[in-house]
């Protein structure tokens, strides 16, 4: 038997449309906006991440603003042009993609964005509303995920997740988002300390798997029926790029995302509705 596809490319066609929408009522208020993208050096794939998130942009009638600095870039660089653009009234939201070179420091550059243009939810005053119950902003991977699942009517409300990695991009801010009150989910969060990691899975409805390494989680870590969406990439030596779920997982899952483009594209998606929020007049 082989599993439903988790297809975010076809829901996240739908998600642009709708920001496409909201974009044009916004420009007959007046409001045209407009998103930065800071990117600091030339790692090929966060350019790839930034050149789609332009080209979403493109597609949907949002302006944006594409910042580039070199790889040795200064921390008072960095910060100048994250000064600069949540100074800019015409800027409705920024980002600044990770990861970071060295010696640049992740956290600091976050907290730098000011909290009402953070599209990427990951400011620490957005990640403290998630907690407190009150989310603002949301994390766009894991509102991504949130989103997926829903599609496909993958109930949740008392239902058992395994969430694999406790990363501060997606497991962690993941886990909170599934555990507020109208979701009603019941979260494991695993990580590479945690004891029976496969008997964990095995226990659960629903499986999200961000750790980045290359089919770890096998058909016999599944649930028959369950839900499995897999978040995490690496790349094997000849540069395929290759998901945290291994291909067999098809045949013991009800549902289950594709190798790649799924999560992705839907992120992407959730970066320009907290876009269209943030331009929103308040
Ligand atoms: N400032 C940020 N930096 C980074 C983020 C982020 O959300 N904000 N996330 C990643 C890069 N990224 C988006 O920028 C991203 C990459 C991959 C995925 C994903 O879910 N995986 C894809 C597979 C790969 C692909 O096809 O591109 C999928 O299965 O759909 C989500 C987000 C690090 N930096």
């Amino acid at each position: 038997m082989s599993a439903i596809s988790l297809d975010g490319e076809r829901l996240a066609a739908r998600w642009r449309a709708g920001i496409a929408a909201d974009a044009a009522a916004l420009k007959a208020r007046g409001i045209a906006p407009k998103m930065a993208t800071v990117l600091v050096g030339d790692d090929p794939a966060s350019a790839a991440y930034i050149g789609r998130k332009h080209a979403d942009c493109l597609e949907t009638g949002i302006e944006a603003l594409d910042i580039r600095l070199p790889a040795d870039a200064t921390r008072a660089e960095l910060l100048e042009q994250v000064d600069r653009l949540n100074r800019d009234p015409s800027v409705h939201g920024l980002m600044v993609q990770l990861p970071l070179p060295a010696p640049l420091d992740e956290d600091e550059a976050l907290a730098a964005v000011a909290p009402h243009k953070d599209i990427d939810g990951l400011h620490p005053a957005n990640l403290g509303r998630l907690l407190a119950g009150r989310p603002g902003l949301l994390p766009c991977t894991p509102a991504a995920i949130l989103g997926l699942l829903s599609d496909y009517d993958v109930p949740l409300a008392g239902r058992r997740v395994a969430i694999l990695g406790r990363g501060p991009l997606v497991g962690r801010p993941l886990a909170m988002l599934l555990s507020l009150k109208d979701t009603d989910a019941t979260v494991t969060l695993l990580h590479s300390r945690s004891p029976d990691i496969a008997g964990e899975l095995r226990r659960a409805d629903v499986v999200v798997a961000a750790i980045g390494v290359a089919g770890y989680v096998t058909a016999g870590m599944v649930k028959p029926g369950a839900a499995v969406v897999g978040v995490g990439i690496s790349y094997t030596a000849d540069g395929r790029m290759v998901s945290d779920v291994a291909e067999e997982v098809t045949e013991v899952a009800g549902l289950v995302t594709p190798p790649h483009g799924s999560v992705g594209a839907l992120t992407r998606a959730a970066l320009l509705r907290n876009l269209i929020s943030a331009a929103r007049p308040a």
